[in-house]
């Protein structure tokens, strides 16, 4: 069997956050229409942080089939839905909360076993099972669409430099008590499910970003976790980002193309 490498990371920078937005959308729409056209559903995974404010271009775009919809979170933190940490929280209340998505396509960590981490992250992985193992049959979820920040010590998801559950082959979610950035309990998306989606794509902007993305992008041996994130072929790895975040980065850009 032909083995590929993984396809090299597009990087596109836009002048402002603003074109970022309209962009991330067109991109979205753009991978939902593949993805219900082929198989009647878009299955995507979303982050907290900075990322579901840069989603607010789907409000509203009569094009969005939010009925085919079914979200997961690439990471989430173990509090109530309702807690300002959480990251379903700040999804709902920048997007789900403005659009006609049904509740039951958004799949939420189960708040019944916040106490036991073993216990919830099992629960979300099966959650994750029942959406993915019978439709395709594979070892690992292949994600229609990975959409992930990148922290300014370089993480993404809940994956820490240094930590642990960088090396984690086996499981789809992991748990973790440890996280250096409160709250500390957290679930999380391992590099094996991130590593088989279809389209993953970071999204980056404003100029707090600009060591970190530099670093990533231009020294990617030094094993950060965002340089970890490789789609195996054939999927694909995009970083949209604004030029502030870009500004020192060596990396060769592309122009935005579907
Ligand atoms: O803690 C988290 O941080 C990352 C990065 O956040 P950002 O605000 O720097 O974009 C985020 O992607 C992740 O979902 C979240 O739990």
């Amino acid at each position: 069997m032909a083995h590929h490498s993984p396809n090299p990371a597009i990087l596109v920078s836009f002048p402002n956050p603003d074109e970022i937005v309209d962009s991330l959308a067109t991109f979205i729409i753009h991978a939902q229409k593949e993805a219900v056209d082929k198989k009647g559903r878009f299955t995507v995974a979303l982050s907290g942080g900075s990322l579901p404010k840069m989603l607010r271009g789907l409000i509203g775009n009569p094009a969005v089939k939010w009925d085919k919809w079914q979200v997961f979170y690439a990471d989430e933190r173990v509090v109530p839905l309702d807690h300002a940490d959480s990251n379903h929280l700040a999804c709902t209340n920048l997007l789900f909360s403005k659009v006609p998505i049904p509740t039951e396509n958004i799949h939420t960590i189960d708040v019944s076993l916040l106490d036991d981490l073993e216990e919830l992250s099992d629960a979300y992985e099966k959650e994750l099972i029942r959406e993915f193992a019978q439709k395709d049959a594979a070892r690992f979820p292949v994600f229609d669409l990975i959409l992930l920040g990148m922290g300014p010590d370089g993480h993404t998801a809940s994956l820490f430099p240094g930590h642990e559950l960088l090396a984690e082959e086996d499981r789809w979610i992991a748990y973790l008590e440890d996280s250096p950035k409160p709250p500390p309990k957290r679930i999380t998306f391992t590099y094996p499910v991130i590593n088989h989606a279809a389209r993953v794509v970071f999204v980056a902007a404003g100029k707090e970003k600009v060591e970190m993305l530099t670093q990533v992008l231009d020294n990617p041996e030094a094993g950060l976790p965002a340089s970890r994130v490789k789609p195996a072929y054939p999927g694909q790895l995009y970083w949209f980002v604004d030029d502030a975040a870009s500004a020192a980065v060596q990396y060769p850009r592309s122009p935005f193309k579907l």
